[in-house]
């Protein structure tokens, strides 16, 4: 099962959990409302063949997929990847991930850009919307692998803070403050 938290502000060790004291916990539903991010739980057993992850590629758009392994043994240039996952950023498009194996921690600002620590593990699927500034980290196991989806062309790209210019986070901005990442019940 997923869990989002408030992180404290210790920079020591980016792999640990940070949570406040006392910790402060964030359902996704008010994950969902505050930030725009989504999340799917899918059987990470038979998601090959139940027709979940097929359905959401439909539903989305996602037409493009591939696999990302991050340890010190599988991603080329290691060190520097992980520091770059982990400088904060945004992408023009959607930020996708399906994790099969291993675990880790997408962090996102929310709208009073305080970072909410998102843990991932096998099972979940992640949407991170674009325009949003966030950052992953590996944890203290040091493996994930995920799916990454996308929707045509994949560009992977980080704009790193501060890209407030760009177009795609004066839309984000302003969906937040419209109120459309609010769930339908
Ligand atoms: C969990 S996938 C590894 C991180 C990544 O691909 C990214 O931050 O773009
Ligand atoms: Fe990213």
């Amino acid at each position: 099962m997923v869990r989002a938290w408030y992180m404290d502000d210790d920079p020591v060790d980016q792999r640990t959990e940070h949570h406040r004291n006392p910790p402060k916990f964030i359902t996704l539903e008010d994950l969902f409302t505050i930030s725009g991010v989504e999340y799917f739980k899918l059987n990470v057993d038979t998601y090959a063949t139940d027709g979940e992850l097929e359905n959401l590629k439909n539903a989305r758009g996602y037409t493009y997929e591939d696999e990302i392994v991050c340890s010190k043994e599988c991603l080329e240039n290691y060190e520097e990847k992980l520091k770059n996952f982990f400088q904060e950023h945004l992408h023009t498009d959607e930020e996708i991930r399906f994790v099969v194996d291993g675990s880790g921690y997408f962090d996102v600002r929310d709208k009073n850009d305080e970072w909410i620590r998102i843990e991932v593990v096998a099972g979940d699927l992640i949407i991170i919307p674009s325009g949003i500034y966030h950052r992953f980290t590996l944890d203290t196991k040091n493996f994930i692998r995920a799916k990454r989806l996308f929707i045509g062309e994949p560009k992977w790209t980080p704009y790193n803070r501060p890209s407030d210019n760009m177009e795609c986070r004066k839309e984000y901005v302003e969906k937040l403050q419209k109120g459309v990442f609010t769930l339908v019940k």
